[in-house]
């Protein structure tokens, strides 16, 4: 079913990737890629792209102009197009019912409406936004209740699978993509539709299509389930901090067996991304509605112990510091919730940052890919807007951010911060210098030898000159 014009509502990290590969693999489609903000679509059409991913400037100059096209145009973008995939944020609701785990859909019903407004032929809609099960129906609810004479929908979900810092790679080499419709001729129509752009470049073995509430149920499984490896080796780096274990040896003993698998099991300050936790609380959601409360807990729990490990670390971080840290100078290295992306959405440097700052600790940030703005509007207290001014500092250089500091904070595992001069470090630091490597990224016998007191997850390196050094150990000593 071959399609010449499509459109995506949603210029985000998802929708702007995704066509822009659609795009360079598919030359003989056009796609217009539409959104509600100016700035978004404007940054889009210009050298300085709204996000950061490798590789994707490149594919963005060789496809805008040709068949990819940015603007917020939503409506002509709507009628034009045969099939429009709807790729709009779906964040935690902070209101009403189910705040704090439901899933807001009320940019994906503001997406719906617009489509049934003015579409007047009929169109293939592919849901893209990770949504709760049965979000398809909802749409399709909408679209069936608003429908022109002779204007006919089919509702698809497409979950996507790409990770921030590496969509391009996703992108071009999924291992699987993902296809619900509806068991009915007319559905099946559709699905070969969606799956003839895919196979420009995707082998059919790896197009999977099934049930709609299938793919939308596997989509927060996938995310359940990575989200679960985090938290699982997260629970035992607490339990080797208390043992002489040490994490990366557990973690490559475990990953070894091949029914385990070896992805995933990079202990750390606790997993961010607008993704995880949002969709961990929608699988909550959705069992509590479902009135299945033991596996609401059980998901539940995938969270609890990324807080915890946030927590962790940073009460780690005070304990070590003489237990104060009140006018203390902090360096923090990374803010990205992870490498290679300069997103910062649920970051653990946030809460981390935060937990500091209530403290009264000075913060010294630095980070490459962020903006002094970004960091700004990440820790900004609404109930103090000072508090920001007065105790954070963003850095250009990590070697300004370190500069008379008490301690280096590593939250991201950005490479650089493998190979600084840290000899050059320590001599500007103040003694004694710590190191709290919350990413286990940093070669630490050659940090202890340059005379840092060495501070990690999962692991314990030497004894540091502190108070209590395991608070949480209820009788335990180092
Ligand atoms: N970020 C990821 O790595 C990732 C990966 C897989 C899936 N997802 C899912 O994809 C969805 C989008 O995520 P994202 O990170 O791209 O979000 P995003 O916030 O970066 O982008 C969403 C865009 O949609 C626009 N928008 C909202 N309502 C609109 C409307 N009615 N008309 C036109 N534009 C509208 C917003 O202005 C925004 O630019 C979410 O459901 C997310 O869970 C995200
Ligand atoms: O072993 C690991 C792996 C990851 N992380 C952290 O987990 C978070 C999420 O990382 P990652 O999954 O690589 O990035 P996301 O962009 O959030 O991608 C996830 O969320 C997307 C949105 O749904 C999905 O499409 C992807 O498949 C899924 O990997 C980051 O803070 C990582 O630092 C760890 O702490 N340890």
């Amino acid at each position: 079913m071959p399609l010449k014009k499509i459109c995506c509502i949603g210029a985000g990290y998802v929708g702007g990737p995704t066509c822009t590969v659609i795009a360079q693999k598919c030359p003989e489609v056009t796609i217009t890629v539409v959104d509600l903000s100016q700035e978004r679509i404007d940054q889009w059409n210009s050298d300085n792209l709204p996000i950061f991913e490798p590789g994707l400037d490149d594919i963005v100059k060789e496809c805008r102009g040709r068949n990819l096209f940015f603007s917020t145009e939503v409506d002509k973008g709507i009628k034009e197009a045969e099939l429009i995939f709807i790729c709009v944020n779906t964040p935690t609701k902070n209101y009403g019912l189910g705040k704090g785990r439901a899933a807001d859909l009320k940019y994906i019903e503001s997406a719906a409406r617009r489509i049934a407004e003015v579409a007047n032929n009929s169109k293939i809609v592919v849901e893209k936004s990770t949504v709760p099960v049965k979000a398809a129906e909802s749409i399709t609810a909408i679209l069936k209740a608003n429908t022109k004479p002779n204007v006919k929908y089919q509702v698809l979900s497409n979950p996507e699978f790409l990770a921030e810092g590496t969509a391009v790679k996703d992108l071009m080499f999924p291992d699987r993509v993902l296809i619900g419709g509806e068991q009915t001729p007319e559905g099946q129509e559709a699905i070969q539709s969606l799956c003839w752009i895919y196979k420009h470049w995707v082998t059919e073995e790896r197009i999977i299509t099934m049930n709609t509430w299938s793919s939308e149920l596997s989509k927060l499984a996938a995310n359940a389930f990575l989200a679960q490896r985090i938290s699982s080796i997260n629970a035992m780096s607490a339990i080797c901090e208390m043992t002489g274990a040490d994490v990366n040896e557990v973690a490559h003993a475990v990953g070894t067996d091949s029914r385990i698998g070896n992805k995933f099991l990079q202990a750390s300050v606790g997993f961010g991304g607008s993704c995880f936790q949002k969709d961990v609380l929608n699988m909550v959601y959705l069992c509590e509605c479902l009135n299945l409360p033991e596996v609401a807990e059980y998901w539940q729990q995938v969270i609890k112990i990324n807080e915890y490990q946030r927590r962790r670390f940073a009460d780690r971080i005070i304990e070590s510091l003489f237990n104060t840290v009140t006018n203390k100078k902090i360096a923090i290295l990374g803010f990205a919730f992870k490498k290679d992306t300069g997103d910062t959405r649920e970051s653990s440097a946030i809460h981390v940052g935060r937990y500091l700052m209530d403290e009264g600790a000075n913060l010294r940030i630095y980070d490459p890919k962020v903006s002094r703005q970004q960091i700004t509007r990440d820790l900004t207290d609404s109930e103090d807007p000072n508090k920001v001014r007065d105790l954070v500092t963003i850095c250009d250089d990590p070697y300004q951010a370190a500069l008379g500091t008490h301690a280096l904070v590593v939250c991201t595992e950005w490479d650089e911060f493998k190979t600084l001069e840290y000899d050059r470090i320590y001599k500007s630091m103040l003694k004694p210098a710590f190191v709290f490597d919350g990413r286990l990224i940093l070669d630490h016998e050659k940090l202890m030898s340059l005379g840092f007191q060495v501070i990690t997850i999962g692991k314990r390196l030497q004894r540091p000159n502190v108070h209590r050094p395991y608070a949480t150990a209820k009788g335990v000593q180092s």
